[in-house]
């Protein structure tokens, strides 16, 4: 039997209050699968955050729905309070900042993602202290985030993504405060998630440099999908796309 994807957008549609009612997406549906390296393209402007919001449970749809793991989780008017907790065991965020938190330091950063869930102090330490050595940063460790370069706050963000193992991850341009080289690595890192861990990863990107890394990437304009490329390799956008065209490689 194949596995539903991890998550699962129907038909999402958006619309803000913002004097006049502004379509921040119009129609968006995609899937995403475990192991699956997804990026989210587009111009400013074009829903990309949106659909974010929409995907990690933070904003309801105004119409349309969203799945996890298969199951309906999200539609107009749901209640989302009551969602945290499938937020704190199943998503992991990695936002555009870091925002670690200033009086600890790397280590405490993501063993409090690990406490906030009731595991104790040491345990999360420990689990926290492999993160980091996983992700190279073990000499870092005990160092606080004004002592870390972007890169490596980032990376400490990413560490306390993965913290409880979730196995979906959603990134908000994480790579737009940082170098070329260190972008690279980020996305570089989220790649060997996906394949070590299996986790559905997708990604805002504005950033060509890093897209061979990605299996797939689907594009906004206007907050409709109006583009979709499997295998990177040669990047070639297929436009005019209906809902649903656009699927798993
Ligand atoms: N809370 C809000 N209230 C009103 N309008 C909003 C709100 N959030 C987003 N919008 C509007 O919805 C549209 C989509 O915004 P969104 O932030 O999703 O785009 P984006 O593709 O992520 O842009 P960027 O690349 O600049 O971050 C824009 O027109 C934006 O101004």
């Amino acid at each position: 039997m194949t596995r539903p994807p991890v998550l699962g957008v129907d038909g999402a549609v958006k619309h803000y209050d913002g004097g006049g009612v502004v379509r921040a997406l119009d129609g968006v549906s995609f899937e995403l699968h475990a192991g699956e390296l997804l990026g989210i393209m587009g111009p400013s402007g074009s829903g990309k955050s949106t659909l974010l919001l929409i995907a990690g449970l933070l904003e309801p749809p105004t119409a349309g729905e969203v799945r996890i793991g298969g199951q309906r989780v999200s539609w107009p008017g749901a209640d989302l309070d009551g969602l945290r907790e499938v937020r704190r065991r199943r998503i992991g965020f990695v936002f555009q900042k870091p925002n670690l938190i200033p009086f600890l330091n790397a280590t405490e950063n993501v063993a409090l993602a690990l406490e906030i869930d009731d595991v104790p102090p040491g345990p999360a330490r420990r689990h926290a202290g492999g993160l980091l050595r996983a992700l190279g940063l073990a000499h870092r460790a005990s160092s606080l985030p004004a002592r870390l370069s972007g890169g490596e706050q980032q990376r400490v963000a990413v560490a306390r993504a993965l913290a409880n193992d979730p196995p979906l991850i959603l990134a908000d341009e994480p790579t737009a405060a940082l170098d070329s080289v260190r972008g690279r690595q980020v996305i570089a890192l989220f790649r060997r998630i996906a394949d070590e861990r299996g986790a559905g990863i997708a990604v805002v990107t504005h950033d060509p440099r890093a897209l061979d890394l990605f299996d797939r990437t689907i594009e906004l304009s206007d907050g409709k999908l109006v583009g979709a490329s499997t295998g990177i390799g040669g990047l070639v956008l297929q436009r005019g796309l209906s809902e649903g065209d656009v699927e798993r490689r």
